[in-house]
């Protein structure tokens, strides 16, 4: 559907801003558009791309989200992807239960006719033509304090870039990268106003300069805050007592209980350089971040729920937490007695046996590590263990069709499903909005990838609301979960320079 010529890029070639024969080639590609929305009576979704060289995602999206109050960023560890948007095109909504599935629809109806013109960039990571991007709350049931993020919204970017993560001593040496405009058309779309727009906001988002630059760091931090424990930490143990209580009762197997850190400081939060510091700090994981009117969501996160790669889906099990040693020899002890202890060892398996049974609905040669590894972090280090299958001949199921099944595995909320989750909407007393959610990008061939939202916060202005949540057994420690909650709270404290 997209153009496949294979473009030379180099990094000699000039970067952004759309000359004369853009233009030329963006307005035939939305005529073509609109002769076909005027034949069809129905929307048409149109996308122009460009090859362009870029030295920096982060640079490029802390610029361009100033002017805009939709905005997208993806920095991904798992194969070194990234995703620059800005603006939307078309919004995917969905509510309730089905509200994956709406948008799913929403999403496949609107490519069904999809125009594409320009010159597409082949070499990059997996992932073709427009995407849908965004997210999905924890639950749909769980949001007591509504209106902050929607359950569930997805959108077309109306600018979007997708690139490679710059490796960290090279962060200015430019590699390549799409540029692409999206745009909707109606019957009645005027094509030369739609350009207009669209060159407009790439003048906007990609002055000459922009694509050369790398993010710097802001080392101030002069705004003070105060902050509070929701619940506060007396009132959360107890939470973790009463579940390990009904876990024992044989009410459910594993629940994951989460708190929130609220804080106030005296001037609003810089996310950008949160963003930055997160990349810095934590490179195994993909950071992210969603700006969406005054909230901005974002964290670095070491866990997918799934990524499709042409037939290949993937899903991670990662379930199962010790504190990092001072030491080398205090580390490797921990993480041996991690590995080692039989209570972790049955809270990640039940994430794992969860991950393998959705994926054997739609894939073959369903497999997983034989063995949980033991993932790093700066703060904590967890059990790991991948999952794979390949798409089976007859399947149509695409990346949305599996986070429907999959979100939320009992890594983030319990198993099993149904019983933890109505214990957590009547215990937990938590606006979890979209911590323990999903974020991710669709295209619309079924590739795509969601990250878990975890070691992360919701940011408006100068207040931030930060999340962390333990997987409790039958028999959790409440002083223990306490602790490790503090350490997963660790990485946006410090990328937000609250500590
Ligand atoms: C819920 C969180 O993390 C999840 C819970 C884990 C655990 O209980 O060991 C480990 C990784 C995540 O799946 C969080 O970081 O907030």
């Amino acid at each position: 559907m997209t153009s496949t010529a294979a473009p030379v890029v180099t990094s000699e070639r000039p970067v952004t801003v759309l000359d004369r024969t853009d233009r030329d080639s963006l307005l035939a590609t939305c005529r073509r558009a609109l002769d076909q929305a005027r034949r069809s009576q129905r929307l048409v979704l149109v996308s122009w791309a460009k090859p362009l060289t870029l030295a920096d995602p982060v640079a490029i999206w802390s610029r361009a989200r100033r002017g805009t109050p939709r905005s997208f960023l993806w920095q991904s560890a798992w194969d070194r992807g990234s995703v620059v948007a800005i603006g939307s095109a078309r919004d995917l909504r969905g509510r309730g239960e089905n509200r994956v599935a709406s948008v799913r629809d929403g999403w496949q109806a609107l490519t069904r006719d999809l125009v594409t013109g320009g010159t597409a960039v082949t070499e990059l990571p997996a992932g073709e033509g427009p995407l849908a991007i965004g997210g999905f709350a924890f639950s749909p049931e769980n949001a007591p304090e509504k209106g902050r993020l929607p359950d569930a919204l997805m959108w077309v970017p109306a600018l979007q870039i997708r690139g490679t993560v710059p490796d960290q001593d090279a962060a200015d040496r430019p590699g390549p990268a799409e540029l692409r405009l999206n745009a909707v058309l109606l019957h009645d779309s005027d094509a030369e106003q739609v350009v207009n727009g669209l060159i407009h906001l790439a003048d906007l988002c990609l002055p000459p300069e922009a694509a050369a630059e790398a993010q710097k760091l802001a080392y101030a931090d002069e705004r003070t805050h105060t902050s509070a424990e929701l619940p506060d930490a007396d009132h959360w143990k107890g939470l973790v007592r009463r579940a390990t209580g009904r876990i024992r009762d044989g009410d459910f197997e594993k629940v994951v209980l989460a708190r929130e850190l609220r804080v106030t400081a005296s001037s609003p939060f810089d996310v950008p350089t949160a963003v930055n510091r997160l990349r810095s700090a934590y490179p195994g994981t993909t950071v992210f971040a969603v700006d969406h009117e005054e909230y901005t969501f974002l964290g670095a996160t070491p866990e997918y729920l799934v990524r499709v790669d042409r037939r290949a889906v993937h899903a991670l099990g990662l379930a199962g937490t010790a504190p990092r040693g001072l030491t080398p020899e205090q580390d490797a002890a921990l993480a041996l007695e991690l590995a080692g202890s039989a209570k972790i060892q049955h809270e990640h398996d039940v994430v794992v046996q969860m991950l393998r049974d959705a994926l054997r609905d739609s894939c073959v040669d369903v497999d997983s590590d034989a063995e949980p590894s033991v993932v790093k972090l700066a703060n904590v280090q967890h059990l790991s263990t991948k999952v794979r299958g390949d798409l089976a001949a007859d399947s149509t199921a695409g990346i949305l069709d599996f986070v429907d099944r999959l979100h939320p595995t009992p890594a983030l909320g319990g198993h099993p499903r149904k019983e933890s989750l109505s214990w957590l909407s009547d215990n937990e007393g938590l606006d979890r909005s979209w911590y323990a959610g999903v974020v991710g990008w669709a295209d619309h061939s079924g590739q795509g990838q969601f990250a878990v939202t975890i070691r992360s916060a919701l940011v408006d202005g100068p207040s931030a609301s930060l999340y962390a949540g333990c997987g409790i057994v039958a028999d959790s420690d409440p002083e223990a979960e306490y602790a490790e909650s503090c350490a997963k709270l660790r990485p946006m404290m410090s990328a937000l320079g609250i500590e």
